[in-house]
């Protein structure tokens, strides 16, 4: 079964369709990226998924259930991680762990907060305010944060961005560990091809709000006749 699926969904902003017609799915354990230039839709799409913005047209069908219908059942058991959500400034890093497990109503919250502050090595940080730290260490806060209620589905928007190369390897290593370890599905945006190349099963790439291409890094670099999914992304969004 697949855990999301996307069914040809259609937002727009005024004169602007910044998604049309997108339609794909992630499986059990699987993990996708979403790629494209600035602007190509896949915030859009992914705040769709994730039900913080309502489809003009299409549905998304979350765990085999319409999210618009069974927004609470899906939503516990879904989790998200983004650069440009800011989590309160003034909390303690460990206040604000504390806060989101009780709010996920987790088992056992302080054990689960403790276990993933060692996850994320985050023991030095844990007495610090959200607002005292660096966007790196921001970034490690949000994945733990994500992480608390042991999502079926994790979404991902650029995931490491704000990570340096050492940070985001770690990172990449987890989340791929725990995508393994769990089963849990990822869908992933990001710029930095060589951690899709590295982390995703399957990328699709978007262009002015479409899909315009699907497959493995492999696949799509043997479609294009390229080396990589870095000149692939080019070709795509050179036309
Ligand atoms: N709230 C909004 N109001 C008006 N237009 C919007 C809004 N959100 C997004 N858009 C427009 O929709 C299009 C898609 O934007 P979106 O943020 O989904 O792109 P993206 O692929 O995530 O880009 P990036 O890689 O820069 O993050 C863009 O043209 C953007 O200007």
């Amino acid at each position: 079964m697949a855990i999301l699926e996307a069914i040809k969904l259609v937002k727009r902003f005024g004169p602007v369709t910044a998604v049309d017609e997108v339609s794909f799915g992630v499986g059990h354990g699987e993990v996708v990226g979403l790629l494209g230039l600035n602007g190509a839709g896949k915030s859009t799409t992914l705040h769709m998924l994730l039900g913080l913005i309502t489809p003009d047209a299409g549905q998304v069908r979350v765990f085999g259930m319409d999210l618009a219908r069974h927004r609470v059942e899906v939503l516990s058991q879904v989790n998200f991680a983004a650069s440009y959500v800011d989590l309160p400034g003034p909390l303690l890093v460990h206040e604000v762990l504390d806060a989101f497990a009780r709010l996920y109503a987790v088992r056992r919250p302080k054990a689960r907060v403790a276990e993933m502050i060692e996850l994320l090595e985050l023991g030095p940080l844990r007495g610090r305010r959200m607002m005292d730290l660096s966007s790196g260490q921001r970034t490690r806060v949000q994945l733990a944060k994500a992480l608390l209620n042991a999502p079926r589905l994790l979404v991902l928007d650029e995931p490491t961005a704000n990570l340096d190369p050492d940070a985001g390897d770690r990172i990449r290593g987890l989340l791929s560990r725990v995508a393994g370890e769990n089963g849990s599905a990822m869908l992933i945006t990001s710029h930095n091809m060589r951690e899709v190349e590295r982390m995703c099963d399957r990328i699709c790439f978007m262009a002015a709000g479409r899909i315009v291409a699907e497959g493995t890094a492999a696949e799509l670099a043997g479609h294009y006749g390229v080396v990589d999914l870095e000149e692939v992304f080019l070709k795509v969004a050179r036309g």
